[in-house]
């Protein structure tokens, strides 16, 4: 199957130019000014549109079995609302039980999922429990044919996902041996325990009790820990939700030091805050729970905003994970029960277009930096994804910039009744969504086929994860000191030495070596 896409400007991460794009069994196979329209080429006209490669969101959990209930998007519902609107990959977590084999939940999740998607998708892997099985495993899961290269580990749920610092560190050195991209959910799991037993025996059982077990302080503190820890690890470091602004500095205070750490903010947290948790509606501050929750401080979402613009934070998720009003229900005499996850993956492109491109903070080529390009140099899938060039998937959005629709939950695509965004007028709207040379969505309808996207095999060895690494390593090797062995009795009649406490070995300080907290 053959397309032309005609008139329209080609805009990628470092450049944007008008062009016609020729596509031929699912790849891009020219890129000119003034391709022929040939008998039998479908033409797309893209006059006045951007042509933009495909979103690509690197955080989902379609049809996730948390807190006793199933979230409501499945592969299928959530990768058809991904293409409407204008996402044409996911990256999906496998999270096995605490003590289940990795292969085992590895099988099940790809049970779930091929045969459904409608877009592409790869997979990350939650390491829930350690152990030197894990490790093995863990090893088994980044060859080819399970194509893993990245692996998330939750500060958070406590007794549930949650694993200790010293696991944590441990899979990070593995992840490190096995050039392996290290993920974190970052919060404080022990202390919000705490906290929650504390305000719900004080009678806060609502939505604002959510917020009020997880401040802020929390999970920058715990975005630190992760990020100091890495540096430990020599591992680089990719934190998931980026909810705040503590934890943004936290990860642009490791930057500076020569961290190689990513910071994810996700579609909620940028277009929208916190004051919902207060709201008297029971129902409507209980649609927002998610963790980290949404921030407090309303001038967040902007500020998270300047900080892709800025490069401090590196690209955008959305920790797509639907509950519908019932589901949510389930918490109404406490908030703990209220199984946390909001909507995004519909709706990520437009709310970062909207609040990016069209309040002036970042120009196109960013925006398909922080929706594309990145993630699929991230995950090593690029330039197969995330570029508009010959040899490229023809994963591609044909992108009205000027055109606006409201977001609102009975036009969406998710499986769920409601929509954190509802009523938000949006500019920024994908008109055709192209997955691998198919039109998928165009006017307005989806065109899609239930398991016609496919699983793709990210390899390890990231580039721009894992270039800087082995210098850097080099740096933190172990110092031996070769002495002569230790004489207790010769040690105690030897005359006092006035040089006795001079260090006469050469050393350096690796990085880390200092404490990276200065105030
Ligand atoms: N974020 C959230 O509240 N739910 C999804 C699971 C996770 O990523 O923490
Ligand atoms: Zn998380
Ligand atoms: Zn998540």
């Amino acid at each position: 199957m053959s397309l032309l896409i005609k008139n329209g400007t080609i805009v990628n991460d470092d450049a944007m130019f008008k062009s016609d794009v020729l596509v031929h069994d699912g790849k891009i196979i020219e890129i000119s000014t003034s391709i022929e329209a040939t008998p039998g080429l479908e033409v797309i006209d893209a006059t006045d549109r951007f042509v933009i490669p495909g979103g690509i969101d690197p955080h989902t959990h379609m049809q996730l079995p948390f807190m006793g209930e199933i979230a409501k998007d499945d592969f299928y519902r959530g990768t058809e609302a991904a293409v409407a609107g204008g996402t044409t990959m996911i990256i999906d977590f496998v999270i096995p039980s605490k003590g289940e084999s990795l292969l085992v939940a590895y099988d099940r999740w790809r049970g779930w999922a091929d045969p459904k998607v409608v877009c592409d998708y790869g997979l990350s892997m939650a390491i829930t429990t350690w152990n030197p099985e894990i490790a093995k495993e863990m090893e088994i899961v980044t060859r080819p044919d399970y194509g893993i290269n990245s692996f998330k580990f939750f500060l958070a749920y406590a007794g549930v996902f949650m694993v200790r610092d010293e696991e944590f560190y441990q899979g990070m050195l593995q992840c490190a041996k096995l050039r392996a991209l290290a993920r974190v959910h970052a919060e404080n799991g022990a202390v919000i325990a705490e906290r929650c037993e504390h305000l719900l025996s004080s009678g806060i059982t609502g939505p604002e009790g959510h917020t009020q077990s997880r401040p802020e302080e929390l999970e920058a503190e715990a975005t630190f820990r992760a990020c100091t820890m890495a540096s430990q690890a020599n591992c680089p470091l990719y934190v998931v939700h980026v909810m705040s602004k503590g934890a943004a500095a936290a990860i642009a205070h490791h930057r500076k030091k020569g961290a190689v750490v990513f910071g994810e903010p996700i579609a909620a947290g940028l277009a929208t805050d916190g004051s919902h948790y207060y709201n008297e509606d029971w129902l409507h501050a209980a649609r927002y729970v998610m963790s980290p929750p949404l921030s407090r401080d309303p001038s967040t979402p902007n500020a998270l905003m300047k900080l892709l613009a800025a490069g401090e934070l590196h690209l955008t998720a959305t920790d797509n994970c639907t509950f519908d009003c019932h589901q949510k229900s389930l918490g109404k005499d406490d908030f703990t029960k209220i199984p946390n996850g909001v909507n995004g993956v519909e709706d990520r492109m437009s709310v970062v277009w909207d609040k990016g491109v069209h309040a002036g903070i970042i120009d196109p080529m960013k925006f398909v930096s922080v929706t594309s390009t990145m993630a699929a140099k991230i995950f090593n899938c690029y330039p197969q994804k995330g570029r508009i060039a010959v040899g490229s998937d023809a994963d591609i959005v044909i992108w009205n910039g000027n055109s606006t629709r409201t977001i609102s939950k009975d036009t969406h695509h998710h499986a769920i009744d409601f929509n954190i965004f509802e009523g938000m007028q949006v500019h920024g709207v994908p008109e055709i969504t192209i997955c691998r040379g198919r039109v998928v969505w165009s006017e307005g309808q989806l065109k899609t086929v239930q398991g016609s996207g496919r699983f793709i095999s990210l390899a390890p060895d990231s580039q721009i994860v894992f270039s800087a690494v082995d210098n850097r390593g080099k740096a933190l090797k172990p110092v031996k000191i070769e002495r002569v062995p230790y004489d207790s009795f010769a040690s105690s009649h030897k005359e006092s030495d006035a040089n006795a406490n001079v260090v006469k070995t050469k050393s350096s300080i690796p990085p880390g070596g200092i404490s990276s907290i200065q105030f």
